[in-house]
């Protein structure tokens, strides 16, 4: 495409600014609550909503009110909601093996919800961060993250997801081979409807830190994750990355951090057209919050702006923190233009 614009004053881009009607006409992407995906944070307890202090308005949820969550998201037309789960440090091993319990608190919340919101889509997190005493996605040993053997730990916790009635498989674990290993392993047990979002292109990033606050592992985890999560100086890899988890079976792929990584969101879709998603990650929402509980930028406006450059950079969807109130303000007829 080569767009033509003729010399001033023929052309005048003004013309189509001029006023709502002509601007929306001359919207090209549109945001809708169809493209969103929305994470929570699970933890123990009955009607527990526990504030998290590096991530203003976010709260981790008892599953009492998880299930609250999903039917709200639910009735706003929310697709998917992902499950993230704050694990008690007792249950932390080094072998992890609380990651694969069906009646852990990650489980638990996938047949609550099911139960209730059948018509909700349940992601979930693959990776043994949540459930390791040394904070990592990963076995180690001798200060080594094992690839194959931690392989073999998300086919089993995968496993049981997909028994508890997950919809979607979230490896964000970034461990090699293990689109494939968990797709055949899905395919024997029965699960071939299981759909997989491989996080394909997850960064070692500064971004994820309230996350770990939010899920109890920032004070675990020993070292950093840059043997396996990607260096943020690559773009080739990324499509490397991506072309490796579609052959092996991946239905999605993300990119993740998402705004600070926008060109790979773009390159990725272009390269594949495969449905791509981006993850808001914590980061990305505190600094919107934060900067707007301090009254210097406009929050909601930043928030909306935000996610329309998610789809403009060609996402088909985003992994966000605001998705409810997104959502919110889609349903009041947010004024784009
Ligand atoms: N498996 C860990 C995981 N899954 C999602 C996030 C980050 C999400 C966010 O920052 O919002 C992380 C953090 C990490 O890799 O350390």
């Amino acid at each position: 495409m080569r767009p033509i614009a003729a010399p001033t004053p023929m052309t005048r881009f003004r013309r189509m600014r001029r006023t709502p009607a002509l601007r929306a006409l001359a919207q090209e992407t549109v945001v809708s609550v169809g493209d969103l995906i929305w994470p929570v944070f699970v933890r123990d307890g009955v009607n527990l909503r526990e504030p998290i202090a590096s991530m203003p308005g976010v709260e981790r949820l008892s599953v009492d009110q998880v299930v609250k969550a999903a039917e709200e998201a639910a009735g706003l037309g929310i697709p998917a909601i992902c499950l993230f789960p704050y694990t008690d440090p007792s249950l932390k091993t080094e072998a992890c093996e609380e990651a694969w319990n069906p009646d852990n608190l990650a489980n638990r919340a996938i047949r609550a919800i099911k139960a209730a919101v059948p018509e909700i889509a349940v992601m979930t997190d693959v990776a043994l961060d949540p459930y390791n005493a040394n904070g990592h996605d990963g076995l180690v040993r001798d200060g080594v993250i094992l690839n194959d053997e931690t392989v073999e730990a998300l086919v089993r916790m995968t496993l049981v997801q997909a028994d508890c009635g997950a919809d979607i498989i979230g490896p964000s674990d970034m461990m090699d081979g293990r689109i494939g290993a968990m797709r055949q392993a899905l395919e024997s047990a029965g699960h071939s409807d299981v759909a997989i979002l491989s996080y394909a292109a997850k960064y070692a990033s500064a971004f994820y830190g309230p996350f770990r606050d939010a899920v109890g592992a920032s004070g675990a985890l020993k070292g950093d994750k840059k043997t396996y999560q990607m260096n943020p100086a690559n773009g080739d890899e990324a499509l490397r990355l991506v072309e490796r988890d579609l052959r092996e079976g991946a239905d999605m792929v993300m990119v993740k951090p998402g705004m600070p990584y926008l060109d790979i969101c773009r390159r990725v879709k272009d390269a594949f057209g495969a449905p791509t998603y981006a993850y808001q990650v914590s980061g990305e929402y505190a600094m919107i919050k934060g900067a707007a509980d301090r009254g210097w930028i406009d929050g909601d406006k930043a928030m909306m702006e935000s996610l329309m450059c998610f789809k403009r950079a060609g996402c088909d969807g985003v992994l966000t923190y605001f998705a409810p109130a997104v959502a919110r303000k889609l349903r009041a007829g947010w004024v784009w233009g």
